[in-house]
């Protein structure tokens, strides 16, 4: 039996690589001191699986920004617009990467970032590649190789992570009509075999195809082109050891295929689908060299490996697979779990009968380790102290009282249909809504956010460093909204929102209100590029002890003669994002999110705020994978949202917001959810997802995102009246708003309070053409 892992978080304990990028962008380190700071994150987190005993360790699972874009840079498919970056001025990779990333606008050049998308059903994302239709690859990046020989310099032969071709392809978009992506499987392929090629001559053996795409539903035609690609790979190569990974979900109507491939190794995501080993027994299509790489330890929660439990899957495995066939591993890769739970010294933040049930990345290694010798060990006394307290620990978290409270249990059992649907229907209450708001036509607002600067973060780390008082970090805050309110005044915004200073984040900052909640001060994932989020641990039942955001929103509102929105993340979301327990059903512990939520609507109505956004930009990212599960979901996720929505009278305007997500599929349960308005991500798709909502004759109304506020590029008026234009030709103009993308947090004030300026000049324009 052995150990192996399928990737390690690459941020470093310490937010190293987040640091590094951050200041290399901002010219204030050389792009060889941030090579340096990868080399070395790479070296520890290696040294880290090699002194835990890990026997297979991966290299390559390193990126500077996002994995995929790696993949789209190792093939050569860069898009046709950075082609002058490679030409003319003839940049270094790192800066083609980040150029691609996060767009090119200095020099004469002002190149657009290529589009950021979830991958998965998780909060990472994903650089989407561009394929064109005379798509051309070509060995361009040779990070793979690199690494490889890094990891041996160190001590290490590794095993290199490619995501997979298939996976590669299907994740991508075709830029241009006339082609299917996956047709340029023949084009791409010959790029494979030259990195397997190159990496075979320096000596590597196993390879690690990541195949996600396998956890979706796939068609005949896309299952066959996973099987012939991977004949041909095992033709080209028959002495590797080729790895199939695939995680987040079962292999389901793709499993007999994959049991078919001329692959060594197969990964199973056990902690998604432990029912895998019995299906693939029942298929009788297992073969008698195939090994089987038993994902038993939850590389997507914080919470402890049942060892018991795991044992039992790798005994099931060993009735019909022999041991040295097993292999031991994480479920997916550790890219989605925290560095390290010893970092974790603050027992306010995180009480110690807490953190005794959790485990992080360094921890889920040393899991897999003890796992493996706990299945071929089993009279190490050692060991079996390891699985007895590791079953006391368990035992603790299931009787602990913190985690039961018996009147949020009450209040979840009485809820009523009642409770979930407003008071009359949307027809009724625009027109109360329009009589109380007196709103224009095409009424201009914000997301939420305005730019977290540095010194807005400096504030918050030296108030909880106790460097500055309570009272200080307040005025502080105070003055910023106020100064957020004037400015919105002073440039004729409709709807005001005063600004979310006062967060860290928009759902680490409701969970660390909330009871049922812990919450860490190192738990650091990655989100996308430099970007990282801290998930609370949701650990027990949920419930709101006192009023969240109704000081802030109320003293704003007081400032002002015109609506001041109240600023909400909804109960989706806020499951979505945190880590969730796993000791209910993820809809029951959503509900209970939802009640703590309408409280916290009703206050916020009460206070005199008659405009309150309840944010859900994650209810897509919930979907479950495969579409056979998506109903279910939807009707829990969809009536969490309606029962944070309902409580309050028919002349308070409740707003949605949806970023980064594709609205087809489910635009009847975005109807469903029954928000007065939607404001959504649109612009960088040129208002195409509004589509969905004309085709379906949504009949609520829309605020279509009209400038990307990924970018510090400052768009023109006219570029966001012609995306208003092709809005208001699909979608009623008396049901349009007018908004950015999303919040402004990440952006600067200079290019916000400009771009601002002219998105309301944009609207003045539409409404002299009514
Ligand atoms: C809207 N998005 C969000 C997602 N998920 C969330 N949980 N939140 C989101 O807003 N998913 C989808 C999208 C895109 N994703 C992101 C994710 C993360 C960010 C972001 O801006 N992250 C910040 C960290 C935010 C935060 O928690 N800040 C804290 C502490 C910050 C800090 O680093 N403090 C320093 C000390 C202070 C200093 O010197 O600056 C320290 O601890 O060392 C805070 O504000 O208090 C990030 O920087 O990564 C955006 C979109
Ligand atoms: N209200 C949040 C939503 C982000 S999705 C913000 O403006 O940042
Ligand atoms: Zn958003």
């Amino acid at each position: 039996m052995r150990t192996h892992n399928l990737g390690y978080p690459r941020i470093g304990s310490q937010r190293e690589l987040k640091k590094a990028c951050e200041a290399y962008w901002a010219g204030k380190i050389t792009a060889s001191q941030l090579m340096l700071t990868g080399q070395k994150i790479r070296k520890q987190n290696w040294q880290l699986q090699q002194t835990a005993g890990i026997d297979l360790i991966p290299c390559n699972d390193f990126s500077f920004y996002d994995q995929v874009l790696d993949t789209s840079l190792m093939v050569g498919a860069i898009p046709e617009r950075y082609h002058a970056l490679l030409q003319e001025k003839q940049v270094p990779e790192i800066d083609l990467l980040f150029a691609m990333a996060r767009g090119y606008q200095k020099e004469g050049y002002d190149l657009t970032a290529m589009e950021m998308t979830k991958w998965f059903d998780t909060n990472y994302h994903y650089i989407v590649p561009e394929f064109a239709a005379n798509q051309h690859f070509s060995l361009l990046s040779h990070k793979v190789i690199n690494e490889f020989i890094e990891a041996k310099q160190n001590g290490i032969a590794a095993k290199p992570v490619l995501l997979g071709p298939v996976s590669f392809l299907l994740l991508g978009k075709e830029k241009e009509t006339g082609f299917h992506r996956l047709d340029l499987i023949d084009r791409l392929l010959p790029v494979y075999f030259e990195v397997l090629k190159r990496l075979d001559d320096i000596n590597a053996h196993y390879i690690q195809f990541d195949e996600p795409c396998l956890a979706l539903n796939l068609n005949d035609k896309e299952r066959k082109v996973i099987t012939d690609t991977y004949q041909k790979i095992k033709k080209q190569f028959p002495h590797l050891h080729l790895i199939l990974a695939s995680y987040f979900e079962c292999y389901g109507e793709n499993l007999s295929t994959v049991l078919q491939l001329p692959v060594n190794t197969l990964h199973l995501d056990l902690v998604r689908c432990p029912s895998q080993i019995d299906d693939i027994f029942a298929s009788g299509l297992l073969n008698d060299k195939l090994n089987l790489s038993l994902g038993l330890v939850d590389g997507r929660n914080i919470w402890k490996n049942d060892f018991a439990q795991s044992l039992e899957l790798i005994s099931k495995a060993n009735t019909k697979v022999p041991a040295d066939r097993l292999w031991v591993a994480p479920s997916c890769s550790l890219l989605h779990s925290p560095c390290d739970l010893d970092l974790e010294t603050n027992d306010d933040a995180l009480k110690p009968e807490i953190k005794q049930w959790m485990a992080f990345a360094k921890q889920k290694i040393d899991e897999v380790v003890t796992l493996k010798r706990l299945a071929v060990e089993s009279d190490n006394d050692a060991l079996q102290q390891k699985l007895q307290d590791n079953t006391a620990a368990l035992k603790a978290r299931k009787t602990s009282l913190v985690i039961h409270n018996k009147k949020v249990k009450q209040r979840v059992a009485a809820i009523t249909e009642e409770d979930a649907n407003r008071e009359n229907e949307f027809a009724t209450r625009k027109l109360k809504q329009r009589a109380a708001l007196n709103l224009p036509m095409f009424a201009t607002t914000t997301i939420g956010s305005f730019p977290q600067t540095t010194e807005v973060r400096n504030w918050r780390a030296n108030f909880k460093k106790g460097i500055i008082s309570n009272q200080h970090y307040n005025d502080l805050l105070k003055q910023e909204t106020e100064k957020a309110i004037r400015w919105q005044e002073s440039i004729g915004m409709d709807v005001l929102v005063h600004g979310e200073f006062e967060r860290n984040d928009m759902v680490e900052y409701f969970g660390e209100q909330l009871d049922g909640f812990a919450f860490t001060k190192n738990g650091w994932v990655q989100s996308y590029g430099s970007r990282c989020v801290k998930p609370p641990v949701i650990y027990g039942d949920v419930s709101r002890p006192f009023a969240m955001t109704v000081k802030w929103s109320a003293y704003a509102q007081s400032l002002t003669e015109k609506w001041v929105k109240g600023m909400l993340t909804g109960p989706v979301t806020i499951l979505q994002w945190s880590f969730v327990r796993n000791d209910q059903p993820r809809s029951e512990t959503c509900t209970q999110i939802a009640l703590a939520i309408r409280d916290e609507v009703v206050d916020l109505e009460n206070s005199g705020i008659r405009i309150i956004q309840i944010d859900e930009p994650a209810i897509r990212e919930g979907l479950p994978l495969r579409k056979e599960n998506w109903q279910e979901y939807l009707h829990w996720a969809v009536r969490a949202f309606r029962i944070a929505a309902s409580g309050v009278q028919d002349e308070t305007q409740i707003h949605t917001h949806m970023c980064y997500s594709e609205f087809n599929d489910i635009i009847e349960n975005i109807a469903a959810m029954d928000a007065d308005v939607i404001t959504i991500e649109c612009s960088r798709s040129q208002m195409e997802l509004l589509d969905a909502f004309a085709d379906f004759k949504y009949p609520n109304e829309i605020g279509p995102g009209v400038y990307d506020i990924h970018s510090p590029r400052v768009p023109s008026k006219k570029e966001m009246t012609d995306l208003l234009k092709k809005a208001k030709a699909v979608i009623p103009a008396e049901q349009l708003w007018v908004n950015p993308d999303c919040g402004l947090k990440t952006r600067h004030w200079e290019e916000t309070q400009k771009a601002l300026i002219e998105m309301v000049a944009a609207a003045q324009e539409m409404r002299l053409q009514i």
